[in-house]
């Protein structure tokens, strides 16, 4: 059986935060804002695959109401969502990733976010690709007020 589910995800970028896109730490002047440490594109990927499951989303398994979610790291909270799909009997097909920035320039920092997808969805880096591209400064991403990111994943029984 295969099942594909899509995600997407915006967080704003503001000055005083780190920004953590994918797992890697890129060094920029603003970083993501959110309840949990606001990694855009692990969270679009784990909605991702919570809709191919049928399982809703990540607001509702890990709510920004909840203290145990606050800075939460999310690779941590996207290895639990693996996990959902483990238990089912699920292995990854493919993911295919866009993050859509103005800035910063993704481009050197697409194999180590690629090694950690990879990692935690127990996939060859050859099953992950993940893009980049502005919105030609155009819109909330294109003024540079915010990151975001889609993915479309197939998921094998
Ligand atoms: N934040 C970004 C955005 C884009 N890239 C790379 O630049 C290429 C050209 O971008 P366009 O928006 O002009 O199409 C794009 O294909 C990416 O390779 C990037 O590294 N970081
Ligand atoms: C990840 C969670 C939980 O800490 O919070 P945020 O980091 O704010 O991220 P978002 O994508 O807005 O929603 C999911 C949340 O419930």
């Amino acid at each position: 059986m295969i099942r594909v589910g899509q995600g997407f995800d915006v967080h704003q970028l503001v000055e005083g935060r780190p920004c953590i896109i994918g797992g890697v730490h890129i060094p920029y002047e603003k970083g993501l804002l959110g309840h949990s440490d606001a990694d855009v594109l692990l969270h679009t990927v784990s909605d991702a695959v919570l809709g191919a499951l049928g399982l809703g989303d990540i607001g509702k398994h890990f709510p920004d109401t909840d203290p145990a979610f606050k800075d939460a790291d999310s690779m941590k909270l996207m290895e639990h969502v693996w996990n959902l799909a483990k238990e089912r009997g699920y292995r990854l097909g493919n993911v295919d990733c866009t993050i859509i920035a103005q800035a910063p320039k993704m481009l050197p920092h697409i194999p180590a976010i690629v090694e950690n997808l990879a990692r935690v969805l127990e996939a060859e880096t050859s099953q992950v690709n993940v893009k980049a591209t502005t919105t030609e400064k155009l819109g909330f991403t294109g003024r540079g007020e915010g990151i975001a990111a889609q993915a479309v994943i197939c998921l094998v029984r």
